[in-house]
């Protein structure tokens, strides 16, 4: 092997204190559940509710596939735990499994577009716990049991299997049974071991190790190469302390009495047990190029770092995401469950898990395209010691996995409803992907990889120093808080928020600056002409944070700027505009990027031009077709109206008209059509059946809003009542990376911001 391990943490870290604001901000918790269908007039309600609903009662009732068809059954699966196992946390009981239950099911809808609640049972008995859920079979397509304690996690299993007739599937057991089988796939590939011949041990006895022995002995493991231990020790044939069934099974013929007895010349080792479980003796003990996956959680049984201080010739994977190699069920339970969904399977059967495991590890070894190697910290991933898995934001999971699944379901009959034409399920598949986290992913990933000087000029405020240091944290580059020192140490210290010994954080005073003569001289160069004296603008230097933030990235020695939390948004822009101009050749304008029901949509220009004219409007829509390029989209712009080409006909429509006939004089590269109304320009059907001549070959991704007023409250208005994501108004078109926060802004959304300011996506 010639590549080095790099046993680095890749990714940021958090306080405590951070991580209960996460869970506290807003609505308190990780998730919510909204209608999929209009309850708007009498009508809706009276086929939502009685006496519609009436039939589709009837009709399942009398057909029960039907309720796939009628009610959201079909996509749902139950996260369901009694707190018994919380991670590696142990028994911390139902109540306080919750933010990890939240957590899986915002996983489900993330990667894999499953709808999913969670339920905590408040029971350790587990035929109480058996009761409670065979009752729920006809709420849910699927149940996931999580972080239930071995044994009874296996009675529970098991005998619900046998009672519902939807899966029932126990993430621990199986979700990390065939990721982690994925990854040593792969790592004995790697180290070129075969299946039968490696020496594995396996240390946690419980759900998750008991699982992986299961599911790698039906891979081919010998099982007379694999040692179990748990808390007594190896499990060797004869044993009596601390056994059950399950461990018996399982139990070797072995001399090895202790973890470390059978560690000594092992080829891999699995940590699903406990903190701190591996000693470096231990490890130092292995076999040459040993596989080490240490996957208890949050803190694995011995870090890369402490692995790379014993030795250089392993393969080390966690179950972290900050570290290379996450072997986490995350990356199994949202794609294993949405092919189960799609072909109604009545189980999850070991071929269908097999099939996973293989569908990832062959994922891993793929070369990664230019669209997926966005999604990757870091530079480019190449199939070796430090990338034997895929990452969970790889945007081909979503159609490599549950296609693998689904398949395997069918193969095996278990599929109710199998599927035609998978090449049309897997373009299906990709569509559900959510946009929202994989834009901002990408920006954060690049920003990572070219990390960036950033100003956040309202450095006293308390959540632009939250923001700051999570910019910081999250390794996106040096944050500089301008304000005074005092005051923000002050500030800091009153929100429980340490600074002292920072790295990468800086603060800035305007007024004891030794930059502040050069900038005020920059400053009076740019303004004697406008009625400034010097003294006028030593005194916006001095005292004016954004004048001062704006002219230390004019002057290179920052690279972008974030401001807008205690300002009015075109107060702050007309500060920073006296200091930084337009990007030669093109136009500043505004752009909120919206995103909603699993689309992008980019409208412009919703900050500066009030009242466009044609040549602004065709501008406006270059520069916005330069966003949507930049963040990834091909843009398809689309010149907005109340009408649409020609009908009604009115004057005002005249401007729109002459706008795209001097984009087709400016033989732009992109696609653009207008003038048309919002819902063709969004409705790819409603536009090819009214319209076919229309040029655009979709739904537009790009929207040109006739004048600031519709801009700005088709996007509040989308935003407040459509549920949509904002972004922005973006600043486009300056000549240096400047971003405007909304006023009031949250320290989650300035880090946002501050991140597309590092992109640069103003360009
Ligand atoms: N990365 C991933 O995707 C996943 C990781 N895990 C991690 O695996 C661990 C176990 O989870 P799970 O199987 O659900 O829990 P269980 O409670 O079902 O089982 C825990 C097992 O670990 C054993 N154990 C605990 N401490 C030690 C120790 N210091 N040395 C040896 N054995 C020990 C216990 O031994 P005994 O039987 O003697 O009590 C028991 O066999 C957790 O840390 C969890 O976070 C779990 C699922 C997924
Ligand atoms: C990842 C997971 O499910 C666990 O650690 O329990
Ligand atoms: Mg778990």
């Amino acid at each position: 092997m010639t590549d080095k391990p790099v046993p680095r943490r890749t990714r940021p870290t958090f306080t405590d204190q951070e991580a209960l604001q996460f869970h506290s901000q807003g609505r308190p918790g990780k998730l919510e559940v909204v209608p999929t269908k209009p309850m708007a007039t009498q009508r809706d309600l009276s086929l939502a509710y009685s006496p519609g609903v009436a039939v589709p009662v009837k009709a399942i009732a009398e057909n029960p596939t039907c309720a796939f068809d009628y009610t959201a059954r079909g996509n749902m699966v139950a996260v369901i735990s009694n707190g018994t196992a919380i991670l590696g946390l142990g028994n911390l009981g139902a109540l306080a499994s919750k933010p990890v239950m939240e957590g899986k099911a915002v996983l489900f809808k993330r990667f894999a577009d499953v709808d999913s609640i969670d339920l905590e049972v408040d029971t350790e008995d587990a035929d109480a716990f058996i009761n409670c859920v065979r009752y729920l079979g006809p709420s849910f397509g699927g149940i996931n049991l999580e972080d239930i304690k071995a044994p009874e996690c296996f009675i529970i299993e098991e005998r619900l299997r046998e009672l519902m007739d939807i899966p029932v599937f126990h993430d621990d057991q199986h979700g990390t049974a065939i990721i982690a089988a994925a990854g040593l796939i792969n790592a004995l590939h790697l180290t070129g071991r075969d299946v039968k011949s490696t020496r594995l041990v396996v240390n946690g006895a419980g759900a998750a190790g008991i699982a992986c022995v299961e599911l790698l002995k039906a891979m081919g493991f010998a099982p007379d190469k694999v040692i179990l231990c748990d808390t007594k020790g190896a499990i060797y044939q004869g044993r009596t302390e601390g056994m059950n069934q399950w461990k018996s099974a399982h139990a070797a013929k072995t001399d090895a009495r202790s973890l470390a007895d059978a560690m000594a010349g092992a080829d891999a080792v699995f940590g699903l047990s406990a903190k701190g479980a591996f000693t470096p003796e231990m490890i130092a003990s292995m076999a040459p190029k040993p596989i080490i996956f240490a996957m208890a959680n949050p803190d694995p049984e011995i870090t890369p770092e402490e692995v790379a201080a014993i030795r250089d010739d392993a393969i080390v994977a966690t179950g972290r995401s900050d570290y290379p190699n996450q072997v986490n069920n995350v990356l199994g339970f949202p794609y294993i469950f949405r092919g189960a969904l799609d072909v109604l399977a009545t189980t999850i059967n070991m071929e269908m898990k097999i099939a996973a495991a293989q569908a990832l590890a062959e994922l891993a070894r793929e070369d990664v395209p230019d669209e997926v190697a966005a999604a990757y910290q870091g530079s480019r991933p190449r199939f070796g010691r430090e990338y034997i898995i895929p990452v969970p934001f790889d945007p081909r999971l979503i159609h490599t996995v549950p296609a693998a699944v689904a398949r395997a379901a069918m193969d095996t009959g278990v599929a109710r409803r199998p599927i035609v034409d998978m090449r049309a399920y897997k373009t299906q598949l990709s569509a559900r992907r959510d946009p929202v986290a994989g834009t901002l992913a990408r920006i954060f990933e690049r920003v990572r990889r070219f990390p960036k000087r950033v100003v956040f000029a309202e450095g006293e405020e308390e959540q632009v120093i939250r923001a700051a240091l999570a910019f910081v944290n999250q390794g996106l580059g040096t944050a500089i808080l301008v304000g005074r020192e005092e005051r923000i140490h002050e500030t800091a210290r009153a929100a429980g928020i340490d600074l002292e010994g920072r790295e990468n954080l800086e603060i800035h005073n305007a007024r004891l600056s030794q930059r502040n003569g050069a900038y005020a001289r920059f400053l009076y160069d740019r303004l004697q002409r406008q009625g400034f004296l010097l003294r006028d603008c030593q005194r916006l230097i001095n005292q004016d944070r954004n004048h001062f933030g704006a002219s230390m990235v004019a002057l290179g020695d920052a690279d972008a700027l974030i401001t807008g939390v205690t300002r009015n948004y075109s107060i702050a822009l007309s500060d920073v505009r006296r200091v930084i101009d337009a990007k030669p050749g093109h136009r500043v304008i505004g752009v909120s990027v919206c995103l909603a029901r699993g689309r992008t949509v980019l409208v412009a220009d919703t900050a500066i031009h009030e009242m466009p004219d044609a040549q602004e409007l065709s501008e406006i829509a270059i520069e916005a077709a330069g966003v949507a390029r930049r963040l990834g989209y091909e843009p398809r712009v689309a010149l907005l109206s109340f009408s649409t080409f020609g009908h009604p006909q009115a004057e005002r429509a005249e401007k729109i008209q002459e706008a795209v006939r001097i984009l087709d004089r400016a033989r732009v590269d992109f696609e653009y059509d207008g003038e048309m109304s919002a819902d063709v320009a969004l409705n790819r059907d409603l536009m090819a059946a009214q319209y076919p001549f229309c040029r655009l070959t979709g739904a537009a991704n790009v929207l040109v809003m006739p004048a600031f007023h519709s801009a700005s409250i088709s996007t509040r208005m989308l935003q407040e009542l459509g549920g949509s994501t904002v972004i922005g108004p973006l600043i486009v078109g300056l000549d240096k990376p400047v971003q405007i926060v909304p006023l009031g802004a949250t320290d989650n959304d300035i880090v946002n911001m501050a991140a597309l300011a590092a992109f640069n996506v103003g360009g």
